[in-house]
């Protein structure tokens, strides 16, 4: 039976993962792989709930940060561990590297607290800790996505934060990715939209996952 893959898409609000989850999903569909396209905070009923009272309500970050865990303990236990164990790819835009990076390091949260979560809720039935396969991580100037941001749409609770914060988020991703470089695929967000569609390809060709 064919091996599960689940990728996860990360990066500052802006950074234009968007529309490369669909294209990666076309493209594993294209050569015969079933696909599960999903999100985070989100993907179930009950965590579609919880990522509305995280995108709007104020709260303290340790509250934040156990509401994202909560969603996330659903979603994987409902939707990811299963569709991996059927052999899907799973593709999911955002997913713990997400709290890392906006708890910890935009909101300054403490780094070990979110470590245990992480292992407390990410140890399943199939895995000791579930992580991604590969994290591809979309990185701009966080000035920069603010301008792509700036009319593009409605902003939420995140997005309406100043620079200063997706600066700290961005260090918060690079303290991920710094702490386990192999699972990562950093991609320049700050080319044209097919270069770096390109780049996403050639993440995930270079593991032999697509050819
Ligand atoms: N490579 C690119 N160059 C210029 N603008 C882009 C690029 N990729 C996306 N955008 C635009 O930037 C904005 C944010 O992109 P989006 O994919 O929604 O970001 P994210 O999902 O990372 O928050 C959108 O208006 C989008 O059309
Ligand atoms: C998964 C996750 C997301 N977030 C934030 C990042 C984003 O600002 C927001 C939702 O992510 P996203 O779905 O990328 O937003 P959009 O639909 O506007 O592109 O939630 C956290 O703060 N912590 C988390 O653990």
């Amino acid at each position: 039976m064919t091996r599960g893959l689940f990728i996860s898409f990360e990066g500052i609000d802006g950074a234009g993962k968007s529309s490369h989850v669909q294209a990666l999903a076309e493209a594993f569909r294209a050569q015969g792989r079933a696909v599960t396209l999903t999100r985070e905070p989100g993907g179930t009923p009950l965590a579609e709930k919880l990522r509305a009272l995280a995108l709007n309500e104020p709260m303290d970050a340790l509250t934040e940060a156990l509401v994202m865990f909560a969603a996330r303990r659903d979603h994987l236990l409902q939707v990811i561990e299963p569709a991996l164990a059927r052999g899907d790819v799973v593709l999911c835009d955002r997913f713990t590297d997400a709290t890392f990076a906006y708890q910890g390091g935009g909101r300054g949260f403490d780094w070990s607290v979110l470590s245990q979560l992480e292992r407390w809720v990410q140890a399943t039935h199939h895995a000791a800790l579930r992580e991604p396969d590969l994290t591809l991580l979309f990185e701009l100037d966080p000035a920069i996505a603010a301008q792509r941001l700036a009319g593009a749409r409605v902003p939420d609770k995140f997005e309406s934060q100043p620079v200063e914060f997706f600066t700290r988020v961005a260090a918060g991703y690079g303290r991920r990715a710094a702490a386990d470089p192999a699972r990562f695929g950093r991609i320049d967000g700050d080319q044209p939209r097919d270069a770096v569609w390109q780049d996403v390809l050639r993440c995930v060709r270079e593991r032999g996952w697509l050819s």
